[in-house]
């Protein structure tokens, strides 16, 4: 839910319902607000454009991504105002005139949306959002488009690695005290749940979205305590059903174990079980192994261990390799920052591909940051066992899916060409998700967006999911698209003379 009128500051109610700032129209870099005033002056504003939102390498250095943002990107999209306060800011800047101001007041997102479902496994290259709007109105929601999708695909596709290699254990979201600042902490939660992760500590996104929360206590609660058993007793009379205790604080095989048995066997005692024990500290394989021996000889065999310092898709994947016995990872920094190499930020782009009916690129001497013109579709193919097995983008006009045998190419290297096979299915992958700048599409639960997400992934061809050299998935252009392509890099090159690149 959200208050149409941006400049309503937010109230302390406690209700978080109020219109959060970054709902406002001014959360837009400067250089939109003073391309819409051009265009706006040289009435072109309202000519159709179609912008396309890709990405041009999978995050870390994998071989794809889970996309996560769409619901917040469309309801910022969809409230869009310029309010008082917004023109009366804009008015002191003293670079636009007054009747562009004006004319801000009736701004409205007009235009339609397509774009892949939230959760969906998505990869470089291919147009993931659509907007096709007038121009100013296409022009001035790039930047929190981009904010939005490129932070939450970023995490999303950071909790789908820790995921991957858990090998069916649980992981959770720790990072709010990590993250970059409160909006990035609740985007993160989100996005993390949507790549997998079944819980959060932060409890704001729980309210917020509906996550499960959850949490252990600190060295502090051990620390408050006389001594280490007190602290245990303490917290397992107080939450007999759902105790966790953090063995580290003095050390864990020496004090935390034995104590957190001591305090496992008293609330049998007394009809309950011990939930769970967490290792923060030291070599997490051998310590697991340690604990899992002795709390199974002790009779606790449902007790779970769950670890977190540091943790990550690689530490994950040692520890399991290292034959660790742990049944949840907390993850907190990595996770909400979406860090580790190939992290720290998603490069998705916007790139307009028509303006007025005529197709528009951005020509580089580098070929993989040429954009694809024109109006464009995603094909997506499935093979006879339902494994996501090829994407083709082609023109917009194609109605019928691609061909067998059809030449097809590498959307960043034209010369490597390949045919597809027979046997795939294919499917528009996309849909419409605005149409008149209103919504067309319900709402999904996050946990609906989490389960696309994790078969998708379980769909995926063998080695996509792997962490180092993953297999590239295959994501190519249609013959007619690749042609169309072509042809307008002529045009524009000879309009260029002698030099050797250029935008158009
Ligand atoms: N067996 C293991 N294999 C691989 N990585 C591990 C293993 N055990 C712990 N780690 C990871 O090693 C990193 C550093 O752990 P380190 O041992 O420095 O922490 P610590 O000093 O024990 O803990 P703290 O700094 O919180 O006191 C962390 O990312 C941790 O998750
Ligand atoms: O390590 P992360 O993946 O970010 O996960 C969250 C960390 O936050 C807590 O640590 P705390 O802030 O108390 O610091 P410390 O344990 O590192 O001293 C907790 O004990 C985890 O270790
Ligand atoms: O609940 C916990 O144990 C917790 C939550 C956030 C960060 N570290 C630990």
């Amino acid at each position: 839910m959200v208050v149409p009128d941006s400049d309503v500051p937010p109230q302390h109610t406690g209700s978080v319902q109020q219109t959060p700032v970054h709902l406002s129209p001014l959360l837009t870099d400067l250089y939109q607000l003073s391309m819409l005033h051009g265009y706006w002056h040289h009435g072109m504003h309202q000519q159709q454009a179609v912008f396309d939102l890709y990405f041009r390498r999978s995050p870390y250095g994998g071989g794809y991504a889970v996309w996560a943002g769409l619901e917040n990107a469309l309801e910022y999209v969809e409230q869009l105002r310029f309010g008082t306060d917004a023109v009366r800011y804009l008015e002191s800047l003293n670079l636009f005139d007054a009747a562009f101001l004006e004319a801000l007041r009736g701004w409205r997102f007009s235009g339609r949306i397509e774009s892949f479902p939230e959760g969906s496994v998505v990869f470089a290259h291919e147009p993931l959002l659509t907007v096709t709007a007038p121009l100013w109105e296409a022009q001035l929601i790039e930047t929190a488009l981009l904010n939005t999708l490129n932070f939450q695909t970023l995490v999303a596709t950071k909790a789908a690695r820790c995921v991957s290699v858990a090998g069916g254990g649980s992981v959770i979201e720790f990072g709010a005290r990590r993250a970059q600042g409160p909006d990035g902490a609740l985007s993160a939660s989100r996005a993390a749940f949507i790549g997998g992760a079944a819980a959060t500590s932060n409890v704001l996104a729980g309210q917020r979205y509906g996550l499960p929360v959850v949490g252990t206590h600190a060295h502090a609660w051990v620390e408050s305590f006389p001594d280490e058993l007190t602290a245990f007793r303490a917290y397992a009379e107080l939450h007999p059903a759902s105790t966790t205790l953090l063995l580290d604080t003095v050390n864990t095989l020496a004090s935390g174990l034995p104590n957190a048995l001591t305090v496992a066997q008293e609330l049998r005692g007394r009809g309950t079980e011990l939930r769970a024990v967490r290792l923060d500290s030291g070599d997490l394989a051998y310590l697991s192994r340690r604990v899992r021996a002795a709390l199974d000889a002790a009779g606790f065999p449902d007790v779970k261990i769950m670890a977190s310092n540091d943790l990550s898709e690689n530490v994950i994947q040692s520890l399991i390799s290292e034959g660790a016995r742990l049944d949840i990872y907390a993850v907190g920094t990595q996770l909400v920052t979406g860090g580790g190499e190939g992290g720290g930020a998603l490069g998705g782009v916007y790139k307009l591909a028509e303006l007025d009916g005529q197709p528009r690129m951005k020509l580089t001497g580098d070929p993989a940051k040429t954009s694809l013109p024109g109006r464009k579709r995603v094909w997506r193919a499935h093979s006879s066992h339902q494994q996501l097995a090829w994407d083709v983008v082609s023109l917009g006009s194609q109605e019928e899916p691609p061909s067998v045998g059809e030449r097809v190419s590498d959307p960043a290297n034209p010369l490597r060409r390949s045919r597809l096979p027979a046997g795939l299915s294919w499917e528009n992958p996309r849909q419409t998700v605005m149409e008149a700048g209103r919504r067309v599409t319900a709402p999904e639960a996050l946990e609906d967006l989490q389960r696309r997400a994790r078969g998708e992934c379980s769909r995926l061809p063998e080695g996509t999911l792997r962490l180092l050299n993953p297999h590239t998935y295959r994501v190519s252009l249609s013959a007619d698209l690749q042609t169309a392509r072509e042809q307008l890099i002529s045009r524009l090159e000879d309009g260029l003379g002698d030099t050797d690149s250029g935008t158009a």
